[in-house]
């Protein structure tokens, strides 16, 4: 099983002390989440106000700072719509990376999603379809680079644990009617950040935890930082 850390996502950098908008401070807490058993990262670079850049020149220092942290470990990024709202500045952005990420997350219901992945996949980038609804599994579904991703990350918002099954499961069943073969990395947000770890270490599936998704451990208490939600995760995996 696969376990990402997503270290960063675009938290506020308030929202706890581990979390930074400097890409050396979050390098090391990536170095420490790969310490912990994380065996991939997914970082959001910032730019210099703090915001989540696509900035090829913020790309490639934050792809620097972590790759130096972490050697051999694979790097991904964020295209999230949120960081350059039109699909033409997006793939704009992309098109000037002079440092590559070793894979990049296309959130499948954003305008441009086949554009991003197309030019991603073009350059040498592994491609995470980031589905989050049936919207953007049947957007997903009609794609020309759909079979070309590296994996579908099954990405449930914040809702209540009793819900993450169903949600859940209706998502992964939608993403193998339509390739069977695909890996899916199945994570949660907030409250339903360790049900859905939980369901994934059920199904054998990859799944992710970091400050991106959660500040709490599964006990409710607020984690020191990534390494220790990683830890906690690797935990909850029962050795075979
Ligand atoms: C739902 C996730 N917080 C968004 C995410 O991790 C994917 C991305 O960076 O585009």
């Amino acid at each position: 099983m696969l376990i990402q850390a997503c270290v960063n996502g675009a938290q506020d950098a308030a929202a706890h002390r581990r979390l930074s908008t400097d890409e050396h401070h979050m390098a090391i807490e990536a170095a420490r989440a790969v310490a912990a058993g994380a065996a991939a990262i997914h970082v959001h670079p910032k730019d210099a106000a703090g915001r989540d850049s696509l900035d090829g020149a913020d790309v490639a220092r934050w792809l620097t700072a972590v790759r130096a942290a972490c050697p051999g470990i694979p790097i991904g990024v964020t295209t999230g719509a949120w960081a350059a709202p039109d699909a033409e500045s997006r793939t704009a952005a992309l098109a000037e990376w002079t440092e590559l990420p070793d894979f990049a997350s296309v959130n499948w219901h954003e305008d441009g999603a086949d554009e991003v992945a197309a030019l991603l996949l073009s350059r040498g980038v592994g491609v995470e379809a980031g589905i989050w609804n049936v919207e953007g599994a049947d957007a997903w579904s009609r794609s020309a680079v759909r079979g070309d991703c590296l994996r579908v990350l099954v990405e449930l918002p914040d809702m209540d644990v009793a819900m993450v099954r169903n949600a859940a499961e209706d998502l992964i069943a939608r993403i193998t009617r339509i390739d069977q073969r695909m890996p899916i990395l199945l994570h949660g947000e907030e409250r339903s950040a360790w049900a859905a770890f939980d369901l994934a270490v059920e199904r054998g599936l990859d799944s992710r935890i970091g400050l991106e998704d959660c500040l709490a451990l599964p006990d409710g208490g607020i984690a020191s930082g990534n390494a220790a939600l990683v830890r906690a995760a690797v935990e909850r995996v029962p050795v075979r």
